[in-house]
């Protein structure tokens, strides 16, 4: 039976918000008419308080071995998250149990100290971890080598670079042996090989070390490809706990719409888009408004990338990349582009659609990217019934039958 190791209820983190409010710069002379007192009062305490919940009421267990992801928008309260259960910072309200040692990586080498040196601040952790000098010996080589920073063990980490820093703060992390890895989108300082290198560490901690593994990041298939569990946040609350595939569906569809507009920026840019929501028969149709800023006419490629709602790529299709000659002829100022996309062969499901607008091998203008999705239905009288009962993956083949009896 899997046991507990994290068990969070009621939790909530209140953080006071200072606002300066109105009448900061009143002048004395202003003052003076009216009452000297009250200015003086009110210079004192012109800033007013508010309280503001970056989390509230949230409930959840993670099992021994669990890898979970913590998924949410901008603000969601994921780093607050990491930052109670880490025990950096206290909760307002609600209970945190916790079974085991904790090492965390949020914000950039937390639980080193900037005067020590690399060696030093090694030891250190493993005595916060409460392992012995010898332990954290037998330790040593192996954090060294993943962390690459052999040479400035003897500097004092404030003056490592930011990617020695984050490649030293996540080895001490992940090899120390702690019984939970806290790791919070700090693989964002890394370059692409070192990101794989802690996605490939991380992996083997939960998958082949049996430990615990919370992570947040922003990019999703590092989620998936690491966790087997998903916690979704928005705005504080708890939307959602479960596999990981269930918990990105539902935070990406609830992401997209089938209709996307933005400010113009820069030569060519799309101010909006719209596409069908529902597809129920073998066309799709793609409304375009874009801006061209550029004096002359312009030719370019509208590319349309399909996904699954988990991020697969599942087809692409285009209007000039292939065949220059089917290029759109944008005008200087605003410009409506009507495509229609065979969708045909897309099993039913949900999808998620990235659009293009490029000059092949010469410049990206714009791209849409993460906001539109749409649902196939194939809807008939006869499979009514059938309509999302089965998980028929992504494309949908014709298969023939011959009967020779
Ligand atoms: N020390 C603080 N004082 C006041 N407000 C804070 C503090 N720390 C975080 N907040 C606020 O709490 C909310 C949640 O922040 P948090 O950093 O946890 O979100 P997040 O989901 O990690 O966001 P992101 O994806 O942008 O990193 C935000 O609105 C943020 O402004």
């Amino acid at each position: 039976m899997s046991e507990s190791i994290i068990k969070v209820s009621g939790l909530g983190k209140k953080y006071i918000i200072s606002h300066e409010a109105s009448g900061k710069y009143t002048t004395l002379r202003d003052a003076i008419g009216r009452n000297i007192k009250s200015w003086i009062g009110s210079s004192q305490r012109n800033v007013s308080r508010e309280e503001f919940w970056a989390l509230r009421d949230i409930y959840f267990s993670i099992n021994r071995g669990d890898a979970v992801g913590i998924v949410g928008r901008n603000g969601a309260g994921k780093s607050t998250l990491l930052k109670v259960l880490s025990r950096i910072t206290e909760p307002s309200h609600g209970k945190v149990e916790i079974n085991g040692r904790i090492a965390s990586l949020l914000e950039v080498g937390t639980g080193f100290h900037q005067e020590l040196t690399g060696r030093e601040n090694i030891f250190l952790n493993g005595a916060i971890l409460g392992m012995s000098r010898a332990e954290v010996r037998a330790k040593f080589d192996e954090i060294v080598d993943f962390s690459g920073v052999e040479t400035f063990l003897d500097t004092p980490v404030k003056r490592y670079s930011s990617g020695m820093y984050v490649r030293l703060a996540f080895a001490v992390a992940a090899h120390l042996e702690p019984e939970i890895l806290v790791v919070d989108e700090v693989l964002a300082v890394g370059d692409a090989e070192f990101q794989k290198k802690c996605l490939g560490k991380m992996d083997d901690v939960s998958r082949n070390q049996g430990r615990t593994v919370l992570f947040v990041s922003h990019n999703i298939s590092a989620i998936q490809q690491l966790c087997n569990k998903g916690i979704y946040l928005e705005r504080g609350k708890l939307v959602m706990q479960g596999g990981i595939d269930e918990v990105v569906d539902r935070y990406v569809s609830e992401g997209t719409n089938n209709t996307f507009t933005k400010e113009p920026k820069g030569d060519i840019s799309v101010t909006h888009a719209e596409i069908d929501k529902r597809v129920n028969g073998d066309l799709m149709t793609v409304t375009l408004y874009i801006r061209s800023n550029i004096q002359s006419s312009m030719p370019v490629s509208i590319d349309f990338r399909f996904y699954t709602l988990t991020q697969v790529p599942v087809g692409f299709a285009s209007i000039g990349t292939f065949d220059y000659e089917k290029q759109v002829n944008l005008v200087h100022g605003d410009n409506k582009i009507i495509a229609t996309v065979d969708v045909n062969t897309f099993a039913i499901g949900n999808y998620l659609l990235n659009i293009d607008v490029t000059r092949p091998n010469v410049e990206y203008y714009d791209r849409i990217e993460d906001h539109l999705s749409f649902e196939i239905v194939k809807e008939t009288e006869e499979n009514r019934s059938l309509q999302q009962s089965w998980n028929y993956g992504s494309v949908q083949l014709n298969a023939t039958i011959k009967q020779v009896n």
